[in-house]
């Protein structure tokens, strides 16, 4: 599903991923994790097309497509979903209506009707159920006045609604009580499927707890510099990344 090659990104000129390699096939699960400043956000940001980041070398490719050269619009149309640290809030659309113009720009990349109203509602509903999100959350304005613990709710709720192929969740903040991580958790082990691939940026081993990812990458001076399965994030979790840094730094 994602292939990413030798990937070299800036950021106002400084150099933050450095040869990063990373393949993700449908139906899996990546864990990213690495010390802070390891460039771990900037691959998130890189993938959804934001524009302060230059990528000078490498290439992406989703289903074998340049997803690179597509703009930020045309990845999200093509399933590429990044869910920020922080959501931001837009005072006077509601979260449904959000929801419907988003699904419609998504079926008419696809050269399909919008969605009828009722089997939009449909969706609605079954989708708030599957990941248990509270109705009156769906009508508020997007994200105002949300706690942190809501928003991720919603971030869950977009996902379930948007079914996109390839959702990057960056949850690298401190800030995440249990319960949030609860709710990334059970909505990401709901929604994941055999057609779609999850990238985790996370500091947490707690995280893994809940969600077993198929892989545990450590990105470390902007590259992947260790890859395992859920021991490694275990690992991590007892000796700190200075054992990593020791023999990459050799
Ligand atoms: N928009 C930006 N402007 C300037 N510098 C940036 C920007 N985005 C990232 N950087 C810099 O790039 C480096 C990598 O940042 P990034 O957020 O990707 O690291 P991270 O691994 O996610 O870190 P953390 O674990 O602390 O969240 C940092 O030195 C950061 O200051």
């Amino acid at each position: 599903m994602l292939s990413i090659k030798n990937l070299h990104a800036s950021v106002e000129d400084k150099a933050i991923l450095k040869g990063l390699d990373l393949e993700v096939k449908a139906g899996e699960v990546h864990a990213i994790m690495g010390p802070n400043g390891s460039g771990k956000s900037t691959l998130g940001n890189v993938l959804a097309g934001r524009e302060a980041y230059e990528v000078t070398e490498g290439e992406v490719l989703l289903d074998g497509s340049d997803l690179l050269a597509l703009s930020p619009e045309d990845r999200a149309r093509e399933g590429v979903f990044l869910a920020f640290q922080y959501p931001i809030e837009i005072p006077g659309v509601s979260n449904i209506n959000f929801l419907k113009t988003a699904l419609s720009e998504i079926r008419a990349y696809k050269g399909l009707p919008p969605m009828e109203a009722r089997d939009f509602l449909k969706k609605v509903k079954e989708k708030q159920q599957l990941v248990e999100f509270d109705a009156k959350l769906a009508n508020r304005s997007l994200n105002e006045g949300f706690s942190g613990g809501e928003k991720k709710r919603n971030e869950i709720f977009q996902l379930a609604m948007l079914e996109p192929k390839l959702a990057i969740l960056d949850e690298t903040d401190s800030g995440l009580d249990i319960d949030a991580l609860r709710i990334v958790a059970r909505g990401v082990n709901q929604l994941r499927a055999d057609n779609n691939a999850f990238i985790l940026i996370t500091h947490y081993q707690r995280l893994l707890e809940y969600i077993v990812p198929d892989f545990v990458h450590v990105l470390y001076n902007g590259r992947i510099v260790r890859s395992g399965t859920k021991e490694l994030a275990l690992e991590l979790e007892e000796k700190g990344y200075d054992w990593i840094k020791e023999t990459v730094d050799a």
